[in-house]
C-alpha cells in the first residue's frame, strides 16, 4: 500500500488551480487510507526541530518532577503528564477486546503528556515550570503554529469537498486543540510479540484531523483499507530529510461527513526495521502530535451538506465537549 505524499506549498503558494487540485488530492487520500503524508507543509523547520527536542526533554526529567505536573484521570480534556498505563487506548475499539474481557489487561507501552489552547481557563494547563522554564513558551509557540496550519488544510478541504470556504474553519474557533506528546521506552519485542502490551493499541483520534511528527525509529501503522484488520507502515524520514507532516482523519470529520470520510484506524507497533523478530529491543521513540479539534460548543453531529435522503444521518448531534467527555470517560 502506497500512502501518498503531497506537496503542501501547492496549496499555501499555489495558483487557484493548484490550490483546488491539492484540495481535491487531500481528499481523495483520506476518502482511500485515512492518512496522507505532507512535505512542504508550511511549519518552519526551527519549530519542528525545537517541538520533538522538547518531547525528548520533557520525559527525561526525573520521576518525582513529572509527578508535579501529572493528568487528574476523569472524563474530560486531558492535562499534563500521564503514567505508563495510565489510560486503555485499546478500550476505544470494540475489535481490539477478546470475548469475555474488559480489555484492562491492553496496555499501552507509553507515557505521554497533553496540553490545551495556551489560554484555557476552562481546562487550564499544567507546566513543568519549574523543572523545565522554557518548555512552556516552546509548546504555546507550537500550538500557534499547527493550529494555523491545521486551519490552512481543513480550508484545503473545503476546497477538495467544493464546500464554501470556511465553512468548516468557522467552526474551530476559539480553538480547542490539544497537543500530545509520547514517549514509548525501550521495550522488548517478545513482550509486544505475547499480543497484550502494545506501543499503542488500534484506534481513532477524536478530533477533526491529527497533525503527527515521528522521530527516526518509526512504528507508526496505519490500517491497510483494502485489507481490514492488517496494518502498514507510515516510513518516518530519514536523517537529514527535511520533515514530513503525518496528517489523519479523526473521529469528528467521519461524523461531520456522515461518515463520507472515515477516521484512520492506526497504532504503534515494532520499528519497520525490526518487524519479524522473536527477539530483541525496541529503541525508545518518541512523536510530537497535535489534536485539531472543533470548539467546544460546536455540533460533531453530521453537517447538512453530507445528509441526504439516500444517506439519512448515521451519528448523534451533539457539542465537541460532551463527544470528548464521552470518548476519555472509555479510557480510564
Ligand atoms: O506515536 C505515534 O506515532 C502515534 C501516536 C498516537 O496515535 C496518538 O497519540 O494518538
Ligand atoms: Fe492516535
Amino acid at each position: 500500500m502506497d500512502l501518498p505524499t503531497l506537496d503542501f506549498s501547492k496549496y499555501l503558494l499555489g495558483t487557484p488551480r493548484e490550490k483546488q487540485q491539492l484540495g481535491e488530492a487531500l481528499i481523495d487520500s483520506f476518502v482511500k487510507h485515512g492518512f496522507v503524508k505532507l512535505i512542504n507543509h508550511g511549519i518552519p523547520e526551527d519549530i519542528v526541530n525545537r517541538y520533538q527536542a522538547a518531547t525528548k526533554e520533557l520525559f527525561a526529567l526525573p520521576l518525582e518532577q513529572k509527578q508535579a505536573f501529572e493528568n487528574e484521570k476523569g472524563p474530560k480534556p486531558q492535562r499534563g503528564w500521564s503514567s505508563k498505563g495510565a489510560e486503555v487506548t485499546a478500550k476505544l475499539r470494540k475489535s481490539n477486546i477478546p470475548p469475555g474481557s474488559t480489555g484492562d489487561e491492553l496496555k499501552d507501552e507509553r507515557e505521554f503528556f497533553d496540553a490545551g489552547p495556551p489560554s484555557d481557563t476552562q481546562f487550564p494547563n499544567k507546566w513543568p515550570t519549574s523543572s523545565l522554564p522554557t518548555f512552556q513558551p516552546t509548546m504555546e509557540e507550537c500550538y500557534t503554529c499547527l493550529q494555523y496550519t491545521s486551519l490552512h488544510i481543513l480550508n484545503a478541504m473545503e476546497r477538495g469537498l467544493h464546500l464554501p470556504a470556511n465553512s468548516l474553519t468557522h467552526r474551530c474557533q476559539p480553538s480547542a486543540s490539544e497537543i500530545r506528546l509520547n514517549h514509548y521506552p525501550s521495550v522488548s519485542i517478545t513482550l509486544l510479540n505475547a499480543g497484550k502490551i502494545k506501543r499503542t493499541h488500534p484506534h481513532t483520534d477524536f478530533g477533526i484531523i491529527t497533525l503527527l511528527f515521528q522521530d527516526h525509529v518509526g512504528g507508526l501503522e496505519l490500517e491497510d483499507r483494502s485489507r481490514p484488520g492488517t496494518f502498514a507502515p507510515v516510513v518516518p524520514q530519514a536523517e537529514g530529510e527535511p520533515s514530513a507532516l503525518v496528517v489523519n482523519i479523526s473521529d469528528t470529520f467521519e461524523r461531520w461527513s456522515n461518515g463520507v470520510v472515515r477516521a484512520g484506524v492506526h497504532r504503534v507497533d515494532v520499528p519497520p526495521g525490526m518487524k519479524g523478530l522473536e527477539s530483541g529491543v525496541c529503541p525508545p521513540r518518541h512523536s510530537s502530535v497535535f489534536f485539531f479539534k472543533a470548539t467546544r460548543e460546536t455540533s460533531v453531529g453530521p453537517l447538512p451538506e453530507f445528509v441526504t435522503k439516500e444517506r439519512p444521518a448515521i451519528f448523534e448531534e451533539m457539542t465537541a465537549l460532551e463527544f470528548q467527555r464521552r470518548k476519555t470517560e472509555v479510557l480510564y
